[in-house]
């Protein structure tokens, strides 16, 4: 008996496990491996399992009432990726339909006439103008089919397409907060899975519309023909239908259950194949150590699909067993109908290849139909992505910031990360920050200078306290407004895999490039020598791993970061840490350019730990453990000998060495 391997083998070959469990057995065994790499257990619960209660109920009376509306929701997709495809769909399996009704009865009536009395030549040339008509009717058959397998074929690509844009739109789309959220991030993984399926159910939606409609051509023609015969039909399908349904839900299952294992399988294999890992791996022998715990990951994946091959094999096994009593007792009844004279020898003959259509159809049915369902779950997972991003995308509109704010005021903000942690990561801050002015922040590792800044530009919202732009609350604020005067040079800023040109002009890439702006930018940043260097100036592509690739270092990079900050031309520039990976000449001349940018005007945060370096500050805000410890000019919290003052004669100290004097 066919069995569904609908879903492209995804629950075996994404799925993988160690041991056979069953449904509720607990969370699996935990390999060494897993423990070393990840410190203990990979949450295998299925707490996060969004579908536990939809696969329980994937029988067949959900398929039967869930049918119309999955039916509906990939008529709807086809629709909208492109309607003329889908009319012919449907034309063409309705078409098929009733040629397949029509060539039975036409079956039934050639036999009839064949049975019957008189000369075999005359038979047969009584027989002959219907055996033309069900020619021309199979010939119809042929046409139509062609027309729809084309026509789903060019739906496909539209459907998956439009599927994965939505998703990545609405992914993208999403508040910082959501992207690092554990739970969103694992809906992000398993949706991605969606669009495949969506593409996928519009095939199976085709072979679900063609087998209902010719199983209800046979159906019709078998109740005309015989009452008994119906149900004999069915008995014959039932195995199909329930070693396809078993199957499915184990797979589906297996994946839901296993998804997280995978994807650490997946984080292994790339981490060894990563150009920014290869340095370590040689150098520290890191190669070995990640390929055994891969080899240990790989091998209770295949554990797992070893486990379901065998559930699987099982389960056919006893699905061929009962389909062949069912046959023994189909074909039995017949023979008592032939016997007791019930039936007339060419009506018998038109039913067992009316049975034989209708239980290959039924079979069809029972294939597609839970390949359909089974889809249909992925493209659930999907459609939860999209309803769950919808809700955590960031606002549109919202209360207008101030053309010309003079001050950003923290007022009482505290803000602690999603998770455990010992203290928050701001602590009830109030501080302000006066625009066209140089503002720095201080403190030690940890003390949530990034944080800070990350709440200025919106990228979180305070748990307490309020962000006050000129007395309007950032949280109400509309918030493409916020990010349109936030220029940001991140500490981990994204070194895109374009080219050097377009590194720096994705500060803004809603505007037109202008190479007056290109070059002022350059010029801002003092990232002038760095491009002249490169092979193809502008046009260098900054992608070692792509042919004709090039790699700058970590402090050309970071010019390049500040150009594309400067190209962006927000009123707020946040630098943090500019300088951490430029040499001594250089971090200077970067600091003279952020200067003169505040002396143009422009507002400037930034977060450094060269204390030399904020001297030239109008403000300096020390934070320690998340709290404000002091503010003032640098030369106020020189004299007044607090945490700057210890921190400022931290550094000095290890250049008040003299420098022995050459020769
Ligand atoms: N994305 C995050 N998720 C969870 N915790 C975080 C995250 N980013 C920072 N933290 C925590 O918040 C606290 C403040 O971190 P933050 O990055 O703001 O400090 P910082 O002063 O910028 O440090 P550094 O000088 O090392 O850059 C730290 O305890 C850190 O572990």
């Amino acid at each position: 008996m066919a069995e569904s391997q609908g879903s492209g083998g995804r629950g075996t070959s994404r799925g993988s496990g160690r041991r056979e469990k069953k449904r509720g057995d607990g969370p699996p065994e935990v390999s060494e491996s897993e423990r070393l790499l990840f410190g203990g257990p990979l949450r295998y619960d299925l707490g996060w399992n969004q579908h536990r209660d939809a696969f329980m109920e994937l029988n067949f009376r959900a398929m039967v009432t869930r049918l119309p509306a999955l039916l509906g929701s990939s008529f709807r997709l086809a629709w909208q990726a492109d309607r003329r495809a889908a009319r012919i769909v449907l034309a063409a399996e309705a078409g098929r339909g009733v040629a397949q009704a029509v060539g039975l009865l036409a079956m039934n009536s050639v036999l009839g006439r064949l049975i019957t009395g008189g000369a075999i030549g005359d038979r047969l040339r009584d027989a002959v103008p219907v055996l033309a008509a069900m020619a021309a009717v199979a010939l119809l058959g042929a046409l139509l089919r062609g027309a729809s397998t084309y026509a789903t074929g060019r739906l496909e690509p539209k459907v998956e397409r439009v599927a994965t844009e939505l998703y990545l739109e609405r992914a993208a789309a999403v508040e910082l907060a959501a992207i690092e959220d554990h739970a969103f991030h694992k809906l992000l993984d398993t949706a991605q899975y969606g669009a495949g399926s969506a593409r996928r159910m519009i095939s199976y939606s085709t072979r679900v519309v063609s087998a209902l409609i010719s199983l209800m051509a046979a159906a019709g023609v078998l109740t005309v023909l015989h009452p008994v015969l119906l149900p004999l039909l069915a008995t014959m399908t039932l195995p199909t239908a329930w070693s396809a349904l078993t199957n499915a839900r184990r797979r589906y299952e297996s994946w839901h259950t296993w998804v997280q294992h995978a994807r650490a399988g997946y984080l292994l294999s790339g981490l060894l194949t990563e150009p920014a890992a290869a340095p370590e791996i040689r150098v520290h022998g890191v190669g070995p150590f990640l390929l055994r715990h891969y080899h240990a990951m790989s091998e209770t994946a295949e554990a797992e699909q070893a486990r379901l091959a065998r559930l699987a094999a099982r389960t056919g096994l006893i699905a061929a067993a009962w389909t062949g009593l069912a046959n023994v007792a189909t074909y039995a009844t017949l023979g008592g109908l032939l016997l007791a004279g019930a039936m007339a020898l060419s009506v018998a003959g038109t039913a067992v290849i009316a049975i034989r259509t209708g239980s290959s159809s039924l079979d069809n049915l029972v294939v597609a139909v839970n390949s359909l369902h089974e889809d249909a779950l992925f493209v659930g997972d999907l459609q939860k992505l999209y309803v769950e991003a919808a809700e955590r995308a960031i606002p549109v509109g919202g209360d207008p910031l101030p053309e010309d704010p003079r001050e950003i005021r923290f007022e009482n903000v505290t803000f602690s990360y999603p998770g455990e942690s010992a203290r928050p990561a701001l602590d009830d801050v109030t501080l302000t920050l006066p625009l066209g002015r140089i503002v720095a922040l201080v403190g030690e590792n940890g003390s949530g200078k990034t944080t800070l800044v990350k709440l200025l530009a919106g990228l979180y919202k305070p748990d307490g306290g309020r962000i006050l732009w000129d007395g309007v609350d950032a949280a109400t604020a509309d918030r493409h407004q916020l990010a349109e005067r936030v220029a940001m040079v991140a500490q981990d800023f994204k070194r895109w895999p374009f080219t050097a040109r377009v590194n720096v002009a994705i500060g803004r890439s809603s505007v037109p490039l202008t190479e007056e702006r290109m070059a002022t930018s350059l010029a801002e940043a003092g990232a002038e020598d760095v491009v002249a260097d490169l092979p193809r100036g502008l046009d260098t592509l900054l992608a070692r791993q792509f042919n004709g690739g090039h790699e700058l270092s970590g402090g050309q990079w970071q010019r390049l970061g500040v150009a594309r900050a400067a190209y962006r031309r927000g009123r707020i520039l946040v630098v943090d840490e500019p300088t951490a990976a430029l040499d001594a000449r250089a971090e200077l001349e970067v600091f003279e350019k952020i200067r003169a940018l505040a002396s143009a005007g422009q507002t400037v945060v930034l977060i450094t730990h060269r204390l030399a370096s904020v001297r030239h500050a109008d403000l300096v805000h020390v934070l320690d453990q998340g709290r404000l410890a002091e503010s003032g000019t640098p030369d106020e919290l020189l004299a007044s000998g607090g945490i700057y003052a210890e921190l400022y004669s931290l550094q000095a100290e290890q250049y008040s060495a003299p420098v022995p004097k050459a020769g």
